[in-house]
């Protein structure tokens, strides 16, 4: 009887180690870190595991093609990418590596943070050219952030923000009350925080189709100047509103690892990138050595241990 060989496709670029591990296993690996949607639905077909990282969205015609599907992995945190009520449906596994890159994407909020207070980019760039002038900033010892999602990246900014002398405001949908309490923040409601904070971290994990949670009301209660931080997902914003009090003067920066098309790519979107009050990174928050051999350990780890409970291995 011919023994079956377990396929597994990659379709974002991942640290080596995983590879390494499947290929030892036995699993026959395909990697192909800058496949197309298109090359995607032609093969996917042949697989029984698929391993992603934000670039590839495994939607609904993806899941639908891939026939012999069985596991879907996550390489990082964000689901958003990923149809998980589509794989459910077709009782897919879906494994992911909750935590693996928490200290990276917190070291890199505190720092959009204080890029944004201080105007570092402007700095930097007129330095580059060799202007030599001083650009007035914000402290933020003694100032108010406000931590939207107070999951394993939100509570460590807090503590740090806390560390700096800032007083620390946090909202999430579970009770945080404890928690909160123990990192000397404050558990308040969304509205309280909007009204009270110098600087808005957001820090929440988002479904493909949510809806943004900084709209137009939202931005209406902020107080003048505030400073804006998104290391989560663009969705948690409504980018026109955003760019409307971005103009009108009343968010005196943005700054952001994450945008909502990745490169941007709609006219609004442009116009934001281009703004020279909003801070733009390239989606780097996991992206430094340590986070992501953590990554790629911790999905590996998940990964076999769905293949053994579905007797894949
Ligand atoms: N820029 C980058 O490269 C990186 C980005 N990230 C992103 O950072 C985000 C946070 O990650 P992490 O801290 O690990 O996630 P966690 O799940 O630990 O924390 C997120 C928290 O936000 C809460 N939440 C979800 N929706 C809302 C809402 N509408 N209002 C208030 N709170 C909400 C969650 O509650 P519940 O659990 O009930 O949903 C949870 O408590 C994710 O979106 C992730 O994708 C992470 C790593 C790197
Ligand atoms: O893990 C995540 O959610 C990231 O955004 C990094 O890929």
């Amino acid at each position: 009887m011919a023994i079956y060989t377990v396929k597994a496709l990659i379709t974002d670029p991942i640290d080596e180690i995983l590879i390494k591990t499947l290929r030892e296993k036995g699993i026959q690996v395909d990697y192909m870190p800058e496949i197309s949607k298109e090359e995607l639905l032609n093969i996917i077909g042949n697989y029984d595991i698929i391993v992603v990282r934000s670039r590839t969205k495994v939607t609904k015609d993806v899941i639908e093609k891939g026939k012999k599907l069985k596991i879907i992995a996550r390489a990082g945190i964000g689901l958003d990418n990923i149809d998980t009520e589509e794989a459910e449906k077709r009782n897919i596994k879906v494994v992911y590596a909750p935590g693996a890159s928490t200290d990276s994407a917190v070291e890199l909020t505190i720092g959009l943070m204080i890029a944004a207070a201080r105007k570092m980019y402007t700095s930097m760039a007129l330095a580059k050219s060799g202007i030599f002038k001083k650009i007035e900033g914000l402290e933020l010892a003694g100032k108010t952030i406000g931590i939207v999602g107070f999951g394993r990246i939100g509570t460590k900014v807090g503590i740090i923000a806390n560390a700096m002398g800032m007083k620390v405001l946090a909202y999430d949908i579970l009770d945080i009350r404890e928690k909160a309490e123990k990192i000397n923040a404050k558990a308040v409601s969304l509205e309280e925080l909007l009204k009270n904070s110098d600087v808005i971290s957001l820090h929440v994990t988002v479904s493909k189709d949510a809806k943004p949670i900084i709209d137009y009301p939202q931005f209406e209660l902020m107080k003048d100047n505030v400073i804006i931080v998104n290391t989560s997902r663009a969705v948690a914003v409504n980018g026109k509103a955003l760019l409307d009090y971005i103009k009108k003067g009343k968010v005196y920066a943005y700054a952001t690892d994450v945008f909502w098309n990745e490169p941007p790519k709609e006219e609004w979107e442009l116009e934001l990138l281009k703004h020279e009050r909003v801070i733009v990174t390239t989606h780097i928050g996991a992206q430094t050595k340590e986070a992501q051999k953590r990554v790629a350990e911790m999905t590996t780890q998940n990964l076999l241990n769905a293949m053994k409970e579905l007797g894949m291995i």
